[in-house]
């Protein structure tokens, strides 16, 4: 089973779209999400429900398996909650609209399975901390048209006005020691902009990024893997260092820098 520190590519697809279903078993997202929220109407929720159930304890796809069941507020919750906890299926839920770390841990407790806890709302974000410790949280996602909306950004607004948000998700969940998703990119014919956001994410230390095509796989779980460069010089780190200070190809390099090493070895499976 993939291990959840190894998440690259979280693939979303409506627990309604029995074809998508299907599809996802057949595909190498690291992680596939069956959404009963926001991709899936009111009339469809019930069944949805169950079809995600249902999948589910079928199982066959390839990495783990998450359902993302209706925030607290909604008519859906409560029933959700129990009939996934009766039925004991999912490696893991993800719970929308993440705010109070109290609330958070009683559904972990509840469900008896790790949360994804989506930070996407201003209160999820000043209390992300909080909801990142705990227990039961095993990562934060971010969910960026959620954001949007509850900042009153103005449509096409630039990803740096999301700037403090992406960086409260990534530190609360370093502190926490979870893991940190980015979200998803809506615009699917543009693959450069995507290519530059997995980059991006990257570099502002996520794990992967949350995905809603099986064309954004590929390219995720790329951009979000060491290259050969990195390994390389990850590779000769390790064997030139002999503990403390020292210089190597030019920069000064410790041990964190040797672990760092380690770790994004480890990361690419050497
Ligand atoms: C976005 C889509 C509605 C686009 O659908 P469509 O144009 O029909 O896709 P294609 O014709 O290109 O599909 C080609 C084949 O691939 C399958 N497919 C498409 N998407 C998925 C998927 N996500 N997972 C698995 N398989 C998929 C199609 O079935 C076709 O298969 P076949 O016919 O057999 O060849 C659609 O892509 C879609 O529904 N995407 C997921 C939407 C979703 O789940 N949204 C919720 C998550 S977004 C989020 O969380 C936002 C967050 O909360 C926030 O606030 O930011
Ligand atoms: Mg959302």
């Amino acid at each position: 089973m993939t291990d959840l520190a190894f998440v690259r590519s979280a693939l979303f697809l409506p627990a309604s779209n029995a074809r998508a279903i299907a599809k996802a078993r057949t595909l190498a997202a690291d992680l596939v999400i069956l959404d009963l929220e926001d991709a899936v109407p009111e009339e469809a929720k019930e069944d949805a429900l169950y079809a995600a159930i249902a999948a589910a304890e079928e199982g066959g796809f390839p990495g783990l398996l998450a359902i993302r069941i209706n925030g607290s507020g909604t008519r859906w919750h409560k029933h959700e909650v129990s009939l996934i906890a009766e039925a004991g299926v999912a490696d893991l839920i993800v719970v929308p609209k993440a705010e109070s770390a109290k609330g958070i841990a009683a559904l972990a407790a509840n469900l008896e399975r790790p949360l994804l806890a989506m930070i996407e709302t201003p209160a999820g974000v000043l209390n992300a901390t909080a909801v990142a410790a705990a227990q039961g949280v095993a990562g934060l996602i971010v969910g960026p048209n959620d954001l949007a909306a509850g900042l009153r950004l103005p449509e096409g607004a630039p990803r740096a006005s999301l700037s403090y948000a992406l960086q409260a998700v990534v530190l609360a969940a370093r502190a926490a020691g979870v893991i940190a998703l980015d979200g998803v990119w809506n615009r699917l014919d543009d693959a450069d902009g995507f290519a530059t956001e997995c980059r991006d994410g990257r570099l502002l230390g996520f794990d992967g990024k949350t995905l809603i095509h099986p064309s954004q796989i590929e390219p995720c779980n790329r951009l979000f893997a060491p290259d050969e460069a990195e390994l390389e010089e990850a590779g000769a780190l390790i064997a030139a260092a002999t503990g403390g200070a020292e210089r190597f190809r030019g920069r000064m390099v410790e041990t964190l820098h040797v672990e760092a090493a380690k770790r994004l070895l480890a990361r690419a499976g050497r």
